[in-house]
């Protein structure tokens, strides 16, 4: 740790549902094993719903998204049987049918990758979330299915679609610079189309490409033809899916947080079982550790971070890896002076507008951020404690943590909203600290 002076605190007020978010003033030193990812998690339901036989799964992530992507399949008709303390989950496909409700809480990935599979559904299926889902955008998916002759009656959430059991397929114009979920969601359900699908994007760049990579490897692990040889154009050829029997990697957005303690500290942190070969775009966190001065290491044991205490100050475009942005944002304003953070205009409309919520809470610890078009300035300033606003965003919930290590008496509000992705999260970040 740097010998500064003490932090001047504030006393925020601790209600029920905050969590103080506990300050350290040594180096952090531990072993940090971290549950699935929840992207691949939810990807291999959908998939293992729509193939041709019963998959497995191991080590799946049980967090609120992925439990939410179980009911909903579950409502549409498959059997999902959880086995083995929760480390093994067995998902017998069946013909998918309405009439089903199904609530998307708050996850992209629930409210994008179902449309396209329930529209391969007999009958009428209602789709709802959150307020906060309520204003992420859909329409790009719900226009593509309704130029391929399904029936949907709105834009966004709350909306009804009615399948007829069967989708011709083709091909669809999209916009994807919103999201890359919207390729993904119709990339996973179009081999089961009658002409597969072509998906073409019309527009500013596409974020997030690793997580379209994720889907195609997937697809192609379950033996389906894609063709992604050309730029901004996806092909998906008809075809059964193979039944899956997959162990789900360690989620490494998720470690992310626990890795940053390292380097904030001055400390080492391993998370173990990070693969060496991944589509995960949380694996963009051994080079940005790195840019912020952290030494990094790749073994067999694991990934292995080590700070020195000093954090530099980097200039990044973080548009391949959006969802790593808030702890980004957070170890940003320690830094040994201002940084950049480019590409991520689009995460506007993640689980909350990260842009604005990040340059709020910040600059209620006392930090200078200021929002620019596409992403942030962080220009670090000296933080003392506060209550952090979390807009019901998990990743909100990783930032106020990384802060806290290092500004005492940080209060994070709603502390649980991060059981969207690691209903376990400050249990585990307790017991690296106690480590
Ligand atoms: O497909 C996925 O699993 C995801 C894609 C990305 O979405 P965006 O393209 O909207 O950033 C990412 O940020 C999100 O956390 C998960
Ligand atoms: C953007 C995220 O989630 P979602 O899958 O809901 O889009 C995220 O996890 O940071």
């Amino acid at each position: 740790m740097s010998s500064e002076p003490p932090h001047p605190t504030t006393t925020a007020t601790i209600t029920a549902g905050d969590w103080a978010a506990p300050a350290v003033d040594r180096a952090v030193d531990a072993v940090v094993p971290v549950p699935g990812s929840k992207s691949l998690t939810n990807r291999f339901l959908v998939l293992a719903a729509l193939a041709q036989d019963s998959s497995r799964l191991s080590r799946p992530l049980r967090s609120r998204d992925s439990t939410l992507m179980c009911e909903a399949l579950q409502a549409l008709g498959t059997r999902i049987d959880s086995r083995s303390d929760d480390t093994e989950w067995l998902i017998e496909p069946a013909p998918l049918h309405g009439p089903a409700a199904i609530d998307c809480g708050l996850a992209g990935t629930v409210m994008r990758f179902l449309p396209p599979v329930a529209a391969l559904a007999e009958g009428t299926v209602a789709f709802d979330g959150d307020d906060g889902a309520r204003r992420r955008p859909l329409g790009p998916v719900l226009g593509a299915l309704r130029s391929l002759g399904v029936t949907v009656d709105g834009d966004g959430l709350p909306f009804t679609l009615t399948g007829t059991g069967r989708v011709t397929g083709g091909t669809v114009h999209i916009d994807a610079s919103g999201s890359s979920q919207f390729v993904s969601a119709l990339l996973l359900a179009g081999a089961r189309y009658d002409d597969g699908i072509t998906v073409i994007h019309d527009g500013k760049q596409v974020p997030s490409l690793p997580h379209i990579a994720m889907t195609v490897e997937v697809l192609r692990d379950a033996g389906v033809l894609v063709d992604d040889s050309e730029a901004n154009r996806w092909r998906v050829e008809p075809s059964q899916i193979h039944a899956l029997d997959v162990e789900v990697e360690p989620d490494l957005s998720n470690a992310f947080p626990f890795l940053a303690a390292a380097l904030l500290t001055g400390g080492q942190v391993t998370v173990p079982g990070w693969p060496v070969v991944t589509t995960q775009a949380g694996d963009h966190a051994r080079d940005i550790l790195q840019q912020f001065g952290a030494d990094v290491q790749l073994t067999r044991e694991g990934l292995t971070v080590r700070g020195t205490g000093r954090v530099e100050a980097i200039d990044i475009d973080l548009h391949e890896a959006s969802e790593l942005s808030p702890v980004v944002a957070a170890i940003a304003a320690f830094a040994d002076g201002p940084s950049h953070l480019r590409g991520i205009g689009h995460i506007r409309f993640h689980e909350t507008d990260r842009l604005a919520a990040l340059a709020t809470e910040l600059g209620r610890l006392g930090s200078d951020v200021e929002e620019t078009e596409d992403g942030l300035v962080i220009r670090p300033k000296r933080m003392r404690g506060n209550t952090f606003h979390t807009y019901g965003d998990h990743r909100m919930v990783m930032a106020a943590a990384v802060l806290g290590l290092r500004v005492p008496h940080v209060v994070v509000e709603d502390a649980g909203t991060v059981a969207k992705t690691m209903p376990d999260f400050t249990a585990r970040w307790t017991r690296m600290i106690g480590e």
